[in-house]
């Protein structure tokens, strides 16, 4: 990374909700602390952010409430539209005590309090949204916004009044430096011989996913092995349904992602944009299922991007059952042409610098 001639910054930057608003914005922060500048992170008082950011303690973190809109006509709007208000006000006190020069948000609705205060004290104001189908928030909040950061092409769409800088999704730094295929194995207790599926649910877990897989891996031969991430949540029923297996080794919330990545020769998951990233990066052949529930349906567009491009195959979960994702592993792990013909399209989708080129931009708009 290099090091800006610009003067230090500070910047605050609002990540809190999930794995895949905090990690972009924790790679933004170590990318700008890189760059000389200084970053303030706000997450949630959710305890996927707690746990995701634990070993981050060089960065510094505040908590806010989390912000989630209920349906439109609920009663729950009013609680809601006061939960905002709060948190603007609670924002433009940090904004003012970190002495920030800019505020970005990373998306949900809980960016979107401190980059509406963040205008309103007269900072530029910067969003990104990693999805090909922004969220509905950041739509919103991109009527406050300086500029807007795009993590793939379609997203532009949404965005058709805004000035939008397709930067790619911002990865941590230990996803792009993988450690050797044994070292990751070993850390798991699996075997670096045996070809390996990771099966992974997003920073939550997936219970349906989670269930197909399970199952599926009790059919495969022994020479294959699962990593499975099942979540915090469902971690004790996913270990149980798999206690029997000796070659399937399940885990709650994973904090070793890079050696994850560096053991898998093949990785069925949900489509959030995050995974969908470091996937592309780390140039893993995968088999998507979106979230049939996410908002707009935005996993679907993000899958379709990465089927479109040969780099993975895409079934939706009502379609998929135990015995056809035993097919599916298989046919692509007993093909070593198809594996790298995938890999190599995932890897091409890849934006390595996407953290370098949100934090130039973000140098360029504030350059006097
Ligand atoms: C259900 C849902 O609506 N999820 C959305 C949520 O992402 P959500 O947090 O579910 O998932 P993503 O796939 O985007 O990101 C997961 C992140 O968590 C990390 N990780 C995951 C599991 C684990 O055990 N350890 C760990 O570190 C992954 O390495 C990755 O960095 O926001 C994303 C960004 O707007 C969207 O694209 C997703 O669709």
């Amino acid at each position: 990374m290099s090091k800006s001639a610009n003067k230090p910054l500070k910047i605050l930057i609002a990540c809190g909700g999930t794995g895949g608003h905090l990690f972009p914005g924790i790679a933004v922060a170590e990318c700008l602390r890189a760059r000389g500048h200084d970053a303030l992170l706000l997450i949630s008082e959710k305890k996927v952010d707690s746990e995701a950011s634990a070993k981050y303690t060089h960065l510094k973190f505040e908590r806010v409430q989390a912000v989630a809109k209920p349906p439109t006509l609920s009663p729950r709007m009013l609680p809601f539209l006061w939960k905002l208000w709060h948190a603007a006000n609670h924002s433009k006190k940090l904004i003012r005590s970190f002495g920030a020069d800019a505020v970005l948000g990373m998306g949900g609705f809980t960016s979107l309090p401190p980059v509406y205060a963040g205008s309103k004290l007269g900072l530029k104001t910067f969003i990104h949204d990693s999805n090909a189908r922004p969220g509905r928030s950041n739509v919103l909040t991109s009527r406050f916004c300086t500029q807007v950061f795009i993590g793939m092409e379609p997203a532009k769409a949404f965005f058709p009044d805004r000035e939008t800088v397709l930067t790619g999704t911002p990865v941590r730094p230990e996803i792009h430096n993988l450690p050797s295929r044994e070292e990751a194995a070993e850390r798991f207790g699996l075997d670096p011989a045996k070809r390996t599926i990771l099966v992974t649910g997003g920073s939550q877990g997936a219970q349906r996913l989670n269930e197909l897989c399970a199952e599926a891996a009790a059919k495969l031969p022994e020479e294959i092995q699962v990593l499975h991430i099942a979540g915090a949540k469902d971690y004790p029923r996913v270990a149980e349904i798999s206690a029997s297996r000796p070659n399937c080794k399940v885990l709650g919330f994973c904090d070793q992602m890079p050696s994850a990545y560096a053991l898998a020769d093949l990785v069925v998951a949900r489509s959030g944009a995050s995974s969908l990233t470091e996937i592309s990066l780390a140039g893993i052949p995968s088999i998507l299922v979106p979230y049939p529930f996410a908002a707009d349906d935005h996993q679907t567009r993000n899958a379709e991007v990465f089927a479109n491009a040969g780099a993975a195959e895409l079934i939706q979960q009502r379609d998929l059952t135990p015995e056809k994702l035993v097919s599916l592993t298989s046919s692509i792990l007993n093909d070593l042409q198809t594996r790298e013909r995938m890999a190599q399209a995932a890897r091409a989708l890849a934006v390595p610098d996407a953290a370098d080129r949100v934090c130039a931009a973000i140098e360029a708009t504030l350059a006097p």
